[in-house]
């Protein structure tokens, strides 16, 4: 794996001051970060987040999805726990980078839904992969990790990689009229586990 460990630092935030780790993908010239809270490499289970990187909830507010909600959720939780770890990675529109996230956009305003999106654009619905968070947890020490996702294909990547997964813990954030067809097909199509969602009702809109 080419995931190398380049400089850590201090990153105080409303939530507390957290370590930030920079790393390096050496292959795709990606910058990854982990911010954590507390001794993390102390063998107990750790609660942790794989967070996705979406500029557009993280950062400029969209209400089309729910990352930047659940971004703040997760460091509230890490704040709360005095202990954890949020791999930031930058894996922008599960992988398919910010300008074909925009070009789906596009298509989801003329109808289709983020699956089809992805689909006409010829990628597939979600070209993330997990790999790279194995050089940097083994880097940070965790091996055990309490997930903060609805997201089981993150729960089953670490495990595929030797991670533990001791729980998994929902992240569930409010519904607004601009993210109820997003958190359906989220539900529907990609297998996320969301409780106020019934699979069936996906898409009938
Ligand atoms: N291609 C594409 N990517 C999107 C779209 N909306 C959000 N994303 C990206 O999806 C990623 C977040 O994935 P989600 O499916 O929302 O959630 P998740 O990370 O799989 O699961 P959780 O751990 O429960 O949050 C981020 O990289 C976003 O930029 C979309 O309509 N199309
Ligand atoms: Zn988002």
């Amino acid at each position: 794996m080419s995931v190398v460990f380049v400089a850590a630092s201090q990153l105080p935030t409303p939530f507390g001051v957290f370590t930030m780790h920079g790393f390096l993908d050496q292959d795709t010239g990606k910058e990854h970060v982990v911010l954590t809270l507390g001794n993390v490499a102390d063998g107990k289970p750790v609660l942790g987040r794989l967070h996705s990187e979406c500029l557009t909830g993280d950062a400029l507010f969209s209400l089309r999805c729910d990352c930047g909600f659940q971004l703040e959720a997760a460091l509230r939780a890490i704040s709360d726990e005095g202990r954890g770890a949020l791999l930031y990675l930058r894996q922008e529109g599960r992988g398919i980078g910010l300008l074909n996230k925009i070009r789906a956009y596009e298509l989801q305003d003329a109808g289709a839904d983020t699956v089809e999106a992805n689909e006409r654009l010829g990628f597939a619905p979600d070209m993330r992969d997990y790999a790279i968070c194995l050089p940097m947890l083994e880097h940070l020490g965790i091996a055990e990790i309490k997930l903060m996702t609805n997201n089981p294909r993150k729960v089953k990547a670490l495990q595929g990689f030797g991670i533990r997964v001791a729980q998994r813990m929902p992240l569930e954030i409010a519904h607004n009229p601009h993210n109820e067809k997003y958190l359906a097909t989220k539900a529907g199509k990609l297998g996320h586990m969301l409780g106020e969602i019934h699979q069936g009702e996906a898409e009938q809109s």
